[in-house]
């Protein structure tokens, strides 16, 4: 051993000193300062965990990088969610991963990967994401619309597309849409010349068909029904705090969710009672009278609030393209006036055969899906495009940004019905390319409801009136902005003035001869 080196006894000696020292040091730091570190070191800690998941999952499809805690909420943040994840989607593709808070997600932008999620997978993309609100207000999911998938949702489904919204039962409706519309047509003729709210005209006969369709004319409390059903759709849209950071309840107390949802939830359960209460007292005066005619019905009450604000947002929508695009609105309105000649009473019949009226609704539903995103979660680990979905995933397919893929559709962000002239492009869930009422087991049973809802009304209001803008505006200026919710809606009510149609001398003073009027609503009540 030379001099220089320590002995062993003398190396420990130091290594213990320095370590007594380093103790004594670390106690001397500001009580603060240590917390600080602790809290850095977590920090870090979470950090890698992330990068590590990311190294370790290579299988997930790939998306924007997550931050602890908040994963890629941040992401969204600055626009409406169908054109945040549809500008990312640009950059990560058609099939992106994304931590939004403590929900793993994939989004579907295109319709290559929307076929697999769709038709390839159908099976194990049947389920929908549990959302708070809809866990309160349809008694824990028990709604055709967010039940698990199985036995009961097979039921409900097969009563509903067989007998509630079969092509009969719409069909047996019709008489209460004519009805409807012809009051609408009044009302809005009476307003000569001034600037009505058409959105809230839209929104009222929209409800009022539902109403009708589902209660006839015996519940009492039908508005505010109505109401409450339009404030629990707009919580369902699967952006809030509540379904982002579902096992933080502190949060959700705070956000004020939960007490919201469960006071709309209180309202409609209260109506709920009372119809319930009418229904058996009305089920045991027919049973006395031998008369069944009870049944299905009930089950209809959970159906139709999907069809008020979907049909109602349509035609808004319809309208405000054709008033930026006028001469849209001329050749639509050259169809109708052509093909109707000079008839003052329209049913549903005299306007099956109108070709371009459907082009313009279908353009409609391309750039405006009433809901642009189909709500989906994966019930079984499910391996697309060689990455790996796994169970619980929730799935977002983006129908609006699959709808105006540039890949598919030329001049894709443009109004232009002519571009389904002459092709089968059709919406029933085999175009890929095409989804507004979705695709796969879990479509949309509702669309010739929807549908009959949305071409009754639009038809008539073109036939029967020409639209402006206030004076001043230009067609080019109206503002098309949008609001989210279960569906996305104009942010601003559409306010016009309607001229009635030059050639329909016969219409002019319609509803000042009380006689005339009744002439023409006896017609729809025939
Ligand atoms: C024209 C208006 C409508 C549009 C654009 C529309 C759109 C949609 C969409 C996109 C879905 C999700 C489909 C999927 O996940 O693949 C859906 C589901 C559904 N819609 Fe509609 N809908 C409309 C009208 C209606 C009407 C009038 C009703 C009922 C009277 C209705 C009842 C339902 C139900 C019950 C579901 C859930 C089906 C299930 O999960 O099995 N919809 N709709």
């Amino acid at each position: 051993m030379s001099e220089q080196e320590p002995s062993s006894h003398q190396r420990y000696t130091v290594t213990a000193r320095k370590s007594s020292l380093g103790d004594m040091e670390l106690f001397q730091f500001p009580l603060p300062i240590i917390i600080l570190f602790i809290l850095f070191l977590i920090f870090l800690f979470e950090l890698l965990k992330v990068f590590k998941k990311d190294d370790t999952s290579q299988k997930l499809p790939p998306g924007p990088r997550k931050l602890p805690l908040i994963g890629n909420l941040f992401s969204l943040v600055g626009s409406l969610p169908h054109r945040a994840l549809r500008d990312l989607a640009k950059k990560y593709g058609g099939l992106m991963h994304l931590q939004l808070g403590e929900i793993p997600a994939v989004v579907v932008s295109s319709s290559r990967v929307a076929k697999e999620v769709l038709k390839v997978h159908d099976h194990a993309f049947s389920n929908r994401p549990e959302l708070l609100a809809v866990k309160i207000l349809m008694y824990n999911c028990i709604d055709l619309a967010f039940s698990p998938y199985g036995e009961y949702w097979r039921q409900m489904r097969k009563i509903c597309t067989l007998e509630l919204l079969s092509a009969k039962k719409v069909k047996s409706f019709s008489s209460i849409r004519e009805g409807e519309v012809w009051h609408l047509i009044e009302s809005v003729r009476l307003t000569s010349g001034s600037v009505i709210n058409l959105s809230e005209k839209i929104y009222a006969l929209s409800n009022a068909v539902t109403r009708k369709a589902v209660f006839g004319d015996r519940c009492k409390d039908q508005d505010a029904l109505i109401q409450a059903i339009h404030d629990a759709i707009s919580t369902t849209g699967g952006f809030d705090v509540s379904d982002l950071f579902p096992s933080f309840k502190l949060l959700h107390f705070f956000c004020g969710m939960r007490s919201k949802v469960e006071k709309v939830h209180q309202k409609v359960d209260q109506i709920f009672d009372t119809i319930i209460h009418e229904r058996e007292q009305s089920a045991l005066r027919n049973k006395k009278n031998d008369n069944d005619n009870t049944g299905m019905e009930d089950l209809l009450d959970d159906m139709f609030s999907g069809g008020t604000d979907t049909s109602s947002t349509i035609i808004e929508w319809a309208i405000s393209e054709m008033i930026r695009h006028p001469t849209v609105m001329e050749k639509a309105q050259a169809e109708l006036r052509q093909a109707l000649g000079k008839k003052k009473i329209i049913y549903e019949a005299d306007i099956r055969g109108l070709s371009y009226l459907k082009l313009v609704i279908k353009e409609t539903l391309r750039l405006h899906p009433a809901s642009p995103f189909l709500p989906r979660e994966c019930r079984e680990q499910c391996e697309i495009d060689g990455y790996i979905i796994p169970k619980k995933t929730r799935v977002i397919v983006n129908v609006w940004a699959i709808g105006t893929d540039p890949e598919y559709w030329h001049n894709a962000e443009q109004f232009q019905p002519e571009r389904f002239e002459n092709n089968s492009i059709e919406f029933t869930g085999s175009n890929l390319e095409y989804i507004p009422f979705g695709a796969g087991r879990r479509m949309c049973p509702g669309l010739g409801f929807g549908l009959a809802n949305v071409e009754l009304p639009l038809a008539q209001l073109l036939y029967h009136f020409n639209w402006n803008l206030p004076v001043g505006s230009q067609p080019e200026e109206l503002d098309m902005s949008e609001t989210f919710g279960a569906s996305v809606g104009r942010k601003y009510d559409l306010r016009l003035i309607a001229t009635p149609h030059s050639s329909f001398g016969h219409l002019t003073g319609v509803g000042k001869s009380s006689s005339t009027r009744d002439m023409g609503l006896a017609a729809y009540r025939r």
